[in-house]
């Protein structure tokens, strides 16, 4: 096969607790990565040259794209010499909590190993994942995970999400480096899992909003108040949980049902967001 297209998702934090600053100047961290259905494209096609092209002018085209860091690590890792050309469609909104960029290069390493036939297991390119990015491992796996470490140590878990995920995204870029040099951190000791709060609660999202947090919001609410208007619309717009992804400024909630007539609201109420409602 010389041509190949893939898709790259987006994920939510189902939660996502701070716990502790390492010595190598991470954090480590428990969250429950989740995939939802947003996706950007990537093509690959085998060239006589290495060439790289995006439609988005919101990312570098140049080396520093997370799609050629991908690349220059499966090179070096399997000697591969042939060319390749690569394009991506951009959908997934850029520095959003959402981990397009982790996906982007995830789906790369995933792809060159089709392409090129080499044939290195998951656990491999999960390894190859985390020197490029904390989030990367889980795009590899994908589907729905509990991270620790800096989260890469993924133990992935089947579940039916009883709910539609609407995402907003505020337009507000946030670095991930940024909301971690200022977040405070917090004391999560003697608390039940993430996993375990996720669980046993699937039924009873009410819960979910005093038992499962995000540690960013604080110090992004503060910054970007905006982000913290988009969740409490997204209550009063009769959600049954909402919470920032990640480092933001995406916000996500989950609505137990969604017609045509309450869609329409959720657009009309976010005008100046970008809105994904996946149903
Ligand atoms: C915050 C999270 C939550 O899932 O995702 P996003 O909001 O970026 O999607 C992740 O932890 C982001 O993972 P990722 O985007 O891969 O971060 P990396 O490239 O590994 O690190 C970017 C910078 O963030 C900080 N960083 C990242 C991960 C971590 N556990 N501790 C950190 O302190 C470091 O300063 C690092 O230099
Ligand atoms: N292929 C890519 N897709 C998205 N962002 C990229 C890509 N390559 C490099 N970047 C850079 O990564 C940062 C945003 O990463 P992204 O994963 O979109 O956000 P987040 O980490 O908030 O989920 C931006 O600084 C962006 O310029």
């Amino acid at each position: 096969m010389d041509r190949l297209k893939l898709l790259s998702p987006a994920k939510i934090n189902i939660g996502l607790r701070i716990l502790r600053k390492r010595s190598d100047g991470y954090h480590d961290i428990e969250t429950i990565f989740h995939e939802v259905k947003l996706f950007d494209e990537i093509e690959f096609e085998i060239s006589d040259s290495v060439e790289f092209e995006t439609d988005s002018d919101e990312i570098p085209k140049d080396a520093e794209n997370l799609c050629l860091k991908a690349l220059r690590i499966f090179y070096e890792s399997f000697g591969i010499h042939s060319g390749v050309k690569i394009f991506l469609r951009k959908r997934i909104p850029i520095g959003a909590g959402l981990g397009g960029g982790s996906s982007n290069s995830a789906t790369v390493l995933k792809g060159l190993n089709i392409l090129f036939n080499v044939g290195a297991d998951e656990s491999l390119l999960c390894e190859l994942g985390s020197l490029i990015g904390s989030d990367v491992p889980f795009f590899i796996i994908g589907g729905t995970a509990y991270a620790t470490g800096r989260g890469e140590v993924i133990e992935p878990f089947k579940v039916e999400l009883p709910f539609k995920i609407v995402i907003v995204y505020p337009n507000i870029k946030i670095s991930t480096a940024w909301a971690y040099t200022n977040v405070k951190l917090k004391n999560h000791r003697h608390k039940q899992s993430l996993k375990e709060v996720f669980l046993e609660n699937l039924n009873h999202p009410e819960k979910f909003r005093e038992m499962i947090e995000n540690d960013f919001e604080d110090v992004v609410f503060e910054h970007y108040p905006k982000v913290g208007e988009v969740k409490k619309k997204l209550y009063e717009l009769g959600s049954d949980f909402a919470l920032m992804s990640g480092s933001g400024s995406s916000v996500f909630a989950f609505f137990k049902k969604i017609d045509d007539e309450k869609e329409q609201e959720i657009y009309d109420a976010f005008r100046d967001c970008k809105v994904f409602v996946l149903r």
